[in-house]
């Protein structure tokens, strides 16, 4: 039997002014699986990504059609708070972000806003979230120091830990290293790995051997169309249809 799904599309449809980014997007994300977004330059990977925590919704002149539903619930609906809706669906972004602020205060800031006081509650979650994000470690010694003073690699997994820190169900990343050397790199893929007994995630990736690597299942996007979903396995080994097969190929994009 399927599992019920904790992020379910159903015919989306978005605009930019006349420019349609994306078309009749249908898909079932199960919790505590980890999708990957691939596709060409374009063609609405992060427009997508950023629907399922209402990032758009700022955008001038833009439109949706469809719906987006989160653990059941229509998160365009009337009356839905997008503060409340960002705390269950966190995101990190492809440049680390971190705040001006200290190692210890990015990670407290979230917590902080949303009425948290109690300081033995705010210490105890801000080194399960650095230890969540495989951090604590290289960190526990410096917490006082600007985030500015972590490699670019920590910075991102500080940004990763700020996202853990209000407990999201759903974690989304849009390309989380592309910024990244190599180390950094696997050591983001690692923590991928290991978050989703936890969360349910959701990346947008260039690169196709990180999608291979660190996803359950794969979706590929062309020209605002999901052309295919399915088990990463069978979209990287035996993809049904050419296009998704001439891009993981590289024959374009
Ligand atoms: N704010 C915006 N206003 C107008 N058009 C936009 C806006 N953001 C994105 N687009 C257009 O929508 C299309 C999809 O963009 P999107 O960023 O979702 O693609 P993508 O697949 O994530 O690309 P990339 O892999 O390069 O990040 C592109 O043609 C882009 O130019």
């Amino acid at each position: 039997m399927e599992k019920q799904a904790i992020i379910s599309a159903q015919d989306v449809n978005f605009w930019y002014g006349d420019f349609h980014a994306l078309r009749d997007i249908s898909l079932d994300i199960e919790a505590h699986t980890v999708t990957a977004f691939i596709g060409p330059s374009g063609c609405g990977k992060s427009t997508f990504l950023r629907l399922l925590n209402r990032m758009n919704d700022l955008v001038d002149d833009s439109r949706l059609e469809g719906h987006i539903l989160i653990e059941g619930e229509d998160i365009y609906a009337r009356g839905v708070m997008v503060d409340e809706l960002r705390k269950r669906v966190g995101m990190v972004f492809q440049k680390p972000n971190p705040f001006p602020k200290t190692i210890f205060e990015n990670i407290a800031y979230g917590l902080r806003v949303n009425g948290v006081r109690d300081k033995a509650f705010i210490e105890q979650r801000v080194e399960e979230s650095l230890k969540g994000a495989a951090l604590w470690n290289e960190v526990k010694d410096k917490l006082r120091k600007s985030a500015f003073e972590l490699s670019g690699g920590q910075q991102q997994r500080l940004c990763i830990a700020r996202a853990l820190a209000v407990r999201p169900a759903i974690l989304l990343m849009d390309e989380p290293a592309s910024a990244l050397d190599p180390i950094s790199t696997s050591k983001i893929e690692e923590l991928i790995y290991e978050l989703k007994s936890e969360y349910t995630i959701v990346i947008v990736t260039h690169n196709m051997q990180q999608a291979a690597r660190v996803s359950d299942r794969t979706a590929f996007f062309y020209l605002g169309e999901l052309v295919e979903y399915g088990e990463t396995k069978k979209i990287f080994l035996g993809p049904e249809k050419a296009q998704t097969q001439n891009y993981i190929t590289g024959r374009f994009g």
